[in-house]
């Protein structure tokens, strides 16, 4: 048994943030169609170059006007005006507007020359009744009205977007609107994931006496997924310290991250102890004061960054989330690569005390405008059943008597990126 085995020393769980956020470097960018780049990061900040809108639009269906020749206009003394053209969206006014005149315009349409507000049809006289081709305003208008100016939602110059951000609705429109129809993004790092354990079995196969189902892949693969890498799912590893490292050599050539899970704590078979025994790369930290997950290590080998989880399901999934998902996020330009963090109130006694802060699965309502949060299910490092119910982790601190009912907690949000 080596000397990996016992006597680690634990460092805090910022302290091994610290060190994976170092280790992080930009992944290279791309261009990919517009289309393609939804859930992907942007891999350069973007700026205006074309005011929105580019010219005087009008926001409404109804007549451009100057304001000033509308001063005596009221609902039961119209003032007529000579109607000079239909403006329909897409086109060019023909005409300015002089004294006396009015155009028909739609809204989203290029207010004429001259005029200087739009008054909503509701509010004339249905020009198509007058005979002579002039229509009736029946309200004063003030300058500006119903006009959008040039440049009034965005300016040219204007930020637009930042590196690292995630193309959702808002970031597609934008880049729609600025005809970004070629997107530079971060490229999604290819991220080997290996469970390791001879009590496991794929998941097409009956049970058999003492083996069980491996699910952590499934599960990790999709939380890689929801942090904008490609997963791959690798076979299940034996408990023997040749092959894995073998295989996980051959992982490190095409891969930019290895994740593994499971023997990774004191037990005789616990294989990725043996492995760091005699690999040839740089061990960041082997224990971190966390529960669940204090066997958690992580080292660096041939340039990429070897996550090895525990086994346990639950610690699995927290493992990923506190160190994992921050390295891949960093990775790909995001500013805040921490999971994002709030203040809640327990709804329920937590009495379990530990020597190691908690990172409880939890589940969290809104009650009275305050968050109010429980654990998602039994709080066992094994237990695996509760985790789809987590929309947070809940921070115990370490100490005999872990939090009373009502107590206020340090929260941390749980999301898909
Ligand atoms: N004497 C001690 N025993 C243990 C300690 C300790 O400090 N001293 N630490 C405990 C803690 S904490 C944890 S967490 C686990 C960590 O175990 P490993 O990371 O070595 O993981 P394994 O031993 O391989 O497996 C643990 C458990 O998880 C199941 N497992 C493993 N892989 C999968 C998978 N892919 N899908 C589903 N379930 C999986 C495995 O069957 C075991 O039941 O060690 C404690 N023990
Ligand atoms: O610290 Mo272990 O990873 O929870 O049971
Ligand atoms: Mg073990």
């Amino acid at each position: 048994m080596g000397s990996l085995r016992f006597g680690r020393r634990a460092v805090t769980l910022e302290e091994a943030q610290r060190q994976v956020l170092q280790q992080a470097q930009l992944m290279k960018t791309e261009e990919v169609p517009l289309e393609e780049a939804f859930g992907r990061r942007l891999a350069q900040d973007m700026t205006a170059h074309e005011p929105v809108p580019h010219f005087r639009r009008s926001g409404v269906d109804g007549y451009a006007v100057r304001a000033v020749d509308t001063t005596s206009a009221a609902a039961d003394a119209p003032i007529r005006m000579e109607v000079t053209e239909m403006i329909p969206c897409g086109s060019v006014p023909t005409k300015a507007i002089e004294p006396g005149q009015a155009s028909r315009i739609m809204t989203g349409a290029v207010v004429p020359e001259g005029a200087d507000a739009v008054i909503m049809l509701e509010m004339t006289d249905r020009a198509e009744d007058a005979k002579d081709g002039t229509v009736g305003i029946r309200k004063a208008m003030k300058a500006g009205e119903n006009i959008t100016p040039i440049g009034q939602e965005v300016s040219p110059g204007a930020p637009l977007l930042e590196r690292g951000c995630i193309i959702g609705p808002g970031e597609a429109a934008i880049l729609a609107t600025f005809g970004f129809h070629r997107v530079p993004v971060f490229q999604q790092p290819k991220v080997a994931i290996f469970s390791t354990g001879s009590e496991l079995l794929p998941v097409d196969s009956p049970l058999a006496p003492g083996k069980i189902r491996g699910s952590n892949s499934y599960m990790l693969a999709c939380q890689v997924k929801g942090a904008g890498g490609l997963p791959q799912m690798m076979p299940i590893l034996p408990d023997e310290a040749e092959v894995v490292e073998k295989q996980l050599l051959a992982a490190l050539e095409w891969a930019d991250i290895v994740i593994t899970t499971g023997g990774v704590s004191v037990g005789d078979k616990d294989v990725l102890v043996d492995l760091f025994e005699r690999w040839d790369g740089t061990l960041l930290f082997n224990k971190v004061s966390m529960r669940p997950g204090s066997p958690t290590s992580c080292g660096m080998w041939h340039g990429k960054p070897l996550f090895a989880l525990s086994g346990n399901p639950g610690a699995s999934y927290v493992g990923f989330e506190l160190l994992v998902r921050p390295f891949m996020k960093a990775s790909l330009g995001a500013n805040h690569p921490l999971l994002p963090e709030a203040e809640a109130f327990l709804d329920v006694d937590y009495s379990k005390g530990s020597a190691y802060p908690r990172y409880v699965r939890g589940t969290s309502r809104i009650e009275g405008g305050m968050v109010k949060v429980r654990p998602a299910g039994l709080d066992k490092s094994s237990i695996m059943v509760s985790i789809k119910d987590a929309d947070c982790l809940i921070c115990i601190p370490s100490g005999g008597r872990g939090a009373a009912q009502g107590e206020k907690v340090r929260i941390m949000w749980l999301s898909e990126n």
